[in-house]
């Protein structure tokens, strides 16, 4: 992709937390490769900002460990501030540097990151949900955090969404490979496609 053009393809992701969105979007890359698929994290500008104002370790905002969840009601209420002026705005600057044809969004979670990638690319748009059990995602390190897990961060896209696709990121599921198939093949199809 050069500097004007579009994406071929933007699968935006989402799911609770701990249901494994930065697992399986990073399988999806190494699939893929990282020539070919960018992965794009909504909240990786937030933190980012969030890290430098508070004097705090992005490194580990950014990793999966239990120390983003001490700031993450903080955090929401930050990035809402945002929000509310102008909606698209992380997602605007998360996908800035993204030039691969391939964009997997890992954490969209309003309504909102839906419109504006629809508003964007309504061509290339397609939705996945990553759906784990509150049992397996307790093992992950999931608790109920009151004020978060029954906030919009966690529940705007529980209902009025259709997604082209639901993977189950579960021990006795079908392998995440087995189900990540179809999204491969149409990526990889519609990459055939676009190079006619
Ligand atoms: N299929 C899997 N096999 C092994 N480990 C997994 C699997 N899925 C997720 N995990 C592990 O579970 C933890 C949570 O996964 P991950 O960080 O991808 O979830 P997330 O949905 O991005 O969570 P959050 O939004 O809370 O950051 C990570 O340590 C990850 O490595
Ligand atoms: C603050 C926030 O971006 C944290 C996301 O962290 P993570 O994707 O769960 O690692 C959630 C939100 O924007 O509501």
């Amino acid at each position: 992709m050069d500097q004007n053009s579009e994406p071929e393809l933007v699968l935006v992701f989402s799911g609770k937390r701990k249901s494994g969105k930065d697992y399986v979007t990073d399988l999806i890359q190494e699939r893929l490769g990282a020539d070919v698929c960018s992965v794009v994290r909504l909240s990786g500008p937030l933190k980012h900002q969030y890290a430098q104002e508070h004097g705090l370790d992005l490194d580990q905002l950014l990793g999966p460990g239990p120390y983003k969840e001490r700031y993450r009601a903080d955090m929401i209420r930050w990035g809402e501030t945002r929000r509310q002026q102008d909606p698209g705005f992380f997602c605007r600057l998360a996908t800035r540097g993204a030039r691969q044809p391939v964009w997997v969004v890992s954490d969209a979670r309003r309504l909102s990151d839906l419109h504006w990638f629809r508003s964007q690319f309504p061509r290339q748009t397609l939705c996945v949900r990553v759906q784990s059990s509150e049992e397996t995602r307790t093992q992950r390190g999931w608790s109920f955090t009151a004020g978060v897990d029954d906030a919009e961060s966690e529940c705007g896209l529980d209902s009025g969404v259709k997604f082209d696709w639901i993977i189950s990121n579960e021990a006795d599921a079908p392998s995440l490979d087995k189900q990540l198939q179809p999204i491969l093949n149409l990526v990889n199809s519609a990459r055939v496609t676009s190079d006619q």
